[in-house]
């Protein structure tokens, strides 16, 4: 029930409108009551007498247009009431889901780097749309239902009995019965509807990774493969729909029976009572109008719950997602920088564990303002893991990074990250134009400057295109090489301007020509900027203030290219790798430096 009562809180705004539509909704199930008994009255006051006397008279034609007159008037009111409450009920769930969607999607943008890591794409979509939906169906018609088939099943019951007791219990005694079994199909139906749900995320999740990953099912030709993968889920999910349909089919049969054997009891106990002169025409029909509304409540009261499992079960995924807390925020006293950070970067023994694995260990380093920095080190190393904690995508497990003498812990992260540009090693493109892509750090930027920075990293290419900066180049980039995207998400990282350009491997696809030409345009930048650059190429890495070497989450070694192309380790077996010769044959740095 907590689920409930967390929906009520999120409703701030609303609860008097909200409250004000399930008043509404209880009195039009007492009202609905209202015909039968106008139709009662009709019966005893207009035409029973009528058929006693076979006259009529001018008391019972006004009498009948009277009360055909309250009739007419009591639908039109109780239709316009019925709007105004479906009105509520919109308007409440409505804004209930708007914001809490929009919260819910701000809350996963603060999220960190292992959140992404553990919940699936498919699954996140799930909560965002289908489970969003079940809130609002629960909010809007669930809750409705449930209190109008309370409502109208006990007002019925105390109008019964006030009117004729015994009669009214010959109908109630069967609905012990079925308020027993709907319990039961209840308790019964709930961990299916759980089940249902996570089929359907995983579903949702293996349809998404097939489209992302469309070009590697084709490389494969692993289609058929995929098909076949995704038809065991759709089949799994269809088993999980039909396991929890049929549970109802079990019930339903019992639950239809003994709610139309109201019906009979009316026709035979009624029939009685009328014969006997026990009951009048008036109250027998009255009884027999309003059947409906003891066995319709009975009988819905199992779908209605139904529903409110499904209610349940998509609820609490979405709190769940709703109290995602984030493990890299901002503190309560994180500092804004004031003016332009410098870019001085201290790693201090910095470490870091990641699921039980050292993937960094006693990292100490000092990079000064403006410096360029090369990272080097095989696949594996840790060079990607090491850049991570500067804008702290992770945060370190040991010792500390600082920037510009503050540790990062301390910097107001939007305050941090903003001074920072990254081209990351796995390039994505926002389904947008070229200079959207370009601008997208700053959206007021002019056309003048996303063209100087779109030069400074070669995406003269761009010109070329059908509609040239206006292409839409589509999710992840589609109809560019490679190299293309690598050179507009280097763009799109220079154009925020930033005290601390972080490349990873970002010029790794890019031809030699073309590489040369932007390592000119990042030493000659106009603005101050401390520049780390994760390469494996020497032609890269041979123009930087320091080379830092990571082997196995350590640094193995620091110096410049003149330095590490001489001393015995990694970088001189890449070194003489890369200039086709090997470690035996002697070679002159200087004639590849
Ligand atoms: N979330 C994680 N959980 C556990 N281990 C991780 C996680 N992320 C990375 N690692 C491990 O940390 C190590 C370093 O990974 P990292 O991506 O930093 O290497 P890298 O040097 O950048 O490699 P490459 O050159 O291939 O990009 C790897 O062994 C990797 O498996």
């Amino acid at each position: 029930m907590f689920q409930l009562r967390w929906v009520w809180t999120r409703m701030a705004g609303c609860h008097r409108r909200y409250v004000f539509a399930l008043f509404s909704t209880a009195a039009l199930a007492v009202l609905a009551l209202g015909n039968s008994m106008i139709t009662a009255r009709i019966m005893d006051t207009v035409f029973y007498p009528l058929q006693e006397s076979g006259t009529v008279t001018p008391e019972v034609m006004h009498q009948l247009i009277v009360l055909v007159a309250v009739l007419v008037g009591f639908v039109l009111f109780r239709t316009g009431f019925g709007y105004l409450q479906i009105m509520m009920y919109e308007t409440c769930s409505q804004k209930l889901i708007y914001e809490l969607r929009r919260d819910l999607y701000k809350n996963m943008q603060e999220q960190d780097q292992a959140f992404y890591g553990a919940y699936r794409t498919g699954d996140l979509m799930t909560r965002l749309t289908g489970d969003m939906d079940m809130i609002r169906h629960a909010v809007c018609w669930v809750i409705r239902q449930l209190i109008s088939c309370t409502v109208l099943f006990f007002t019925t019951a105390i109008t019964f009995l006030v009117t004729d007791w015994q009669f009214a219990l010959t109908m109630l005694a069967v609905t012990p019965f079925i308020f027993f079994l709907t319990y039961m199909f209840s308790k019964r139906v709930r961990p299916l509807y759980v089940d249902v749900r996570e089929k359907l995320s995983s579903l949702n999740t293996a349809a998404q990774e097939n489209i992302a990953g469309n070009r590697v099912v084709k490389a494969f030709a692993r289609e058929d493969y995929e098909i076949e993968r995704f038809d065991e889920k759709n089949q799994a999910y269809r088993e999980a729909n039909k396991t929890s349909s049929l549970l109802w089919l079990k019930f339903s049969p019992y639950i239809e029976t003994l709610s139309q054997s109201l019906s009979i009891a009316v026709l035979l106990v009624g029939g009685i009572f009328l014969i006997n002169g026990r009951i009048t025409i008036g109250t027998f029909t009255m009884f027999n109008g309003l059947t409906w509304t003891l066995s319709d409540p009975m009988r819905m009261l199992g779908m209605h719950l139904n529903d409110l499992q499904r209610f349940f079960a998509s609820s609490s995924k979405i709190i769940e997602l709703y109290y995602a807390k984030s493990t890299v925020v901002s503190r309560p006293d994180a500092v804004k920088s004031k003016g332009r950070i410098k870019g001085e970067i201290q790693f201090k023994s910095a470490g870091l564990r990641l699921h039980g694995t050292e993937v960094l260990e006693d990292i100490d380093l000092t990079v000064n303002p403006g410096e360029t920095v090369a990272i080097m080190g095989p696949t594996g190393a840790g060079k990607t893991s090491l850049i991570s904690l500067i804008p702290r995508f992770t945060d370190v497990t040991k010792g500390e990074v600082d920037i510009d003498g503050v540790p990062v812990r301390r910097y107001d992260l939007k305050s941090l990250r903003s001074a920072i540009g990254i081209a990351t090693q796995d390039v994505f493109l926002f389904s947008d134009s070229v200079d959207g892509n370009i601008a997208y750090g700053d959206s007021d930027m002019s056309e003048e400057e996303v063209k100087r920075f779109a030069k400074m990293a070669d995406v003269d290419f761009a010109e070329k295109l059908s509609e040239g900066f206006d292409t839409v180049i589509g999710e992840r980039g589609t109809g560019l090489s490679g190299g293309q995207k690598q050179r507009i998400a280097l763009a799109r990282a220079l154009a925020v301007k930033p005290s601390i350009l972080i490349l990873d491997d970002t010029t790794s696809a890019v031809d030699l020509e073309t590489e040369k030409y932007i390592q000119e345009q990042l030493a000659n930048l106009d603005f101050p900027c401390t520049k780390i650059i994760v390469a494996q190429r020497i032609s890269t890495t041979k123009r930087a203030d320091k080379i830092v070497v990571i082997e196995n989450g350590r640094i193995t070694d620091v110096g410049t290219h003149q330095e590490l192309s001489q001393k015995p380790g990694y970088y001189r077996e890449v070194f003489l790798l890369q200039n086709g010769q090997d470690e035996n044959m002697k070679v002159s740095v200087k004639e590849v430096g």
